[in-house]
């Protein structure tokens, strides 16, 4: 294996893109160096596979790669410093909380896809975590599902330091993910885009809202802390009322925009007037654009993970047989929409958008992943906004037995018995 050493000024960083296919260890000689704002101990090997990453120094510092980096550079020219503020003047509100109620700030983060919306709420996350603070990450990426699976609408309590190797996670609803001690609570969407059925993203962005409110009427700390909102890089019409809409579901009081200007003043002419602090932060020079097949791997990493764990912690997943009418599939909007022409009178599509449909078993649900509700009745609209317990990974159908083999996290029979089927699908390697 190659052995490289890089030596960094302070203030610079080395950015890193390693493929799927490599495994590159790196490791910090001397100094101080972090990844997304978690440091990073010296002389400790991590592994990188499938990753793009920045290893930031504030001081300096020398560090060593083993293994061959698709792309390797040192950049000299960073937005840290102005991150860095962003922290600060977030730390100075969580200072003053006594003057509001107790709360903490509300920050939502907004910009078009790959600007690094997910880096800088990792690094604003880590650096309260670092000042033992304990704020809750909201994700409402529905493509990406940094905390659980593609398709899911999340809340994490953070407790402990995101890990630098996993990130948010080699993280699971099943068990408590990096960086926290509690579980995520997580709702089922089953989209890629907030555009595929605004109306359920919308009904599932004001459930988590209300849920993450009672936790925090609870969590005095998790209260002082305050959230950081990740958003997926919508930025159209649709887009600015999905911004609004969540903006009201949960209070946001610092709107952070990132890497685009007419953004910033569109949420400063919206948005402002309500006592919303508008901040502009620039784009880092690192930000990679991810194209859809490599998007595709990340998503297969992570299923893979949900399932199987990271090398640092393997997982072996429990095989089950199930009946067919051991479980109801559950599909909600798409597949249930008909033509306007065919609704019964009185009835918009925009009712059928949140019906839940009961979908036929079949060979159509191999290499499904299927979110694993806790409802336990079938009652409209209640069960599309009860939390998940998990997922399952569907390995085979036996169509002419009328049963299906799953992989699940856990030992056992699954205890719920509706599963909601998106568009995820996973063919194991
Ligand atoms: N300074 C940097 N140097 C190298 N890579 C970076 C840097 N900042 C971010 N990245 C990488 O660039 C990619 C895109 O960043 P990120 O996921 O934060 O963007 P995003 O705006 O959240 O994207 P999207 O909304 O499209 O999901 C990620 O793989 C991330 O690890």
């Amino acid at each position: 294996m190659t052995s490289k050493e890089w030596i960094l000024d302070e203030e610079s960083e080395l950015r890193l893109e390693i493929d799927f296919d490599t495994k590159v260890k790196l490791r910090l000689v001397t100094g101080t160096a972090e990844i997304f704002g978690t440091e990073l101990g010296q002389n400790i090997d991590y592994e990188f596979s499938g990753r793009k990453i920045a290893v930031f120094t504030w001081h300096g510092c020398k560090l060593q790669i083993q293994g061959t980096c698709s792309v390797e550079y040192i950049a000299n020219e960073t937005p840290m410093i102005s991150y860095l503020n962003t922290h600060l003047a977030l730390e100075q509100r969580r200072v003053m909380t006594s003057q509001n109620n107790g709360q903490g700030p509300r920050v939502l983060i907004v910009g078009p896809n790959d600007v690094g919306k997910t880096s800088l709420s990792k690094l604003l996350l880590s650096y309260a975590l670092k000042q033992s603070r304990q704020p809750i990450y909201v994700d409402l990426d529905c493509s990406e599902g940094s905390i659980t699976m593609p398709g899911c609408l999340t809340a994490t309590p953070l407790t402990e330091m995101i890990d630098v190797e996993e990130g948010f996670g080699s993280s699971a609803t099943s068990a408590p993910t990096a960086g926290s001690a509690v579980m995520p609570l997580a709702y089922y969407y089953g989209f890629p885009s907030p555009k595929d059925n605004l109306k359920l993203y919308n009904l599932l962005v004001s459930r988590l809202a209300q849920t993450v409110d009672r936790r925090l009427e609870e969590d005095e700390a998790a209260r002082k802390s305050g959230i950081i909102i990740d958003t997926n890089g919508l930025i159209d019409a649709t887009g600015y009322q999905v911004i609004a809409h969540c903006i009201k579901a949960f209070s946001v009081d610092v709107i952070v925009a990132l890497g685009h200007e007419r953004l910033y003043s569109d949420m400063v002419r919206l948005h402002q007037k309500s006592g919303i602090a508008v901040v502009k932060l620039a784009k880092s020079g690192g930000v990679v654009e991810r194209d859809s097949a490599f998007r595709r791997q990340t998503q297969n990493q992570k299923i893979r993970e949900y399932f199987y764990g990271t090398p640092k912690s393997e997982l072996a997943p429990y095989s089950t047989m199930i009946n067919y009418h051991d479980v109801d599939i559950l599909r909600v909007g798409e597949g249930s929409l008909a033509p306007s022409s065919a609704l019964p009178i009185g009835e918009d599509r925009k009712v059928s958008e949140t019906h839940v449909v009961k979908v036929e078993p079949g060979e159509h649900l191999l290499h499904s992943v299927l979110a694993v509700s806790n409802a336990d009745k079938m009652a409209e609209p209640e069960i599309l906004e009860t939390n998940l317990a998990g997922f399952i990974y569907v390995s085979e159908v036996h169509e002419v037995r009328k049963k299906m083999t799953v992989l699940s996290p856990c030992p056992g029979r699954i205890p719920k018995k509706f599963w909601w089927q998106g568009s995820l699908k996973w063919a194991e390697d």
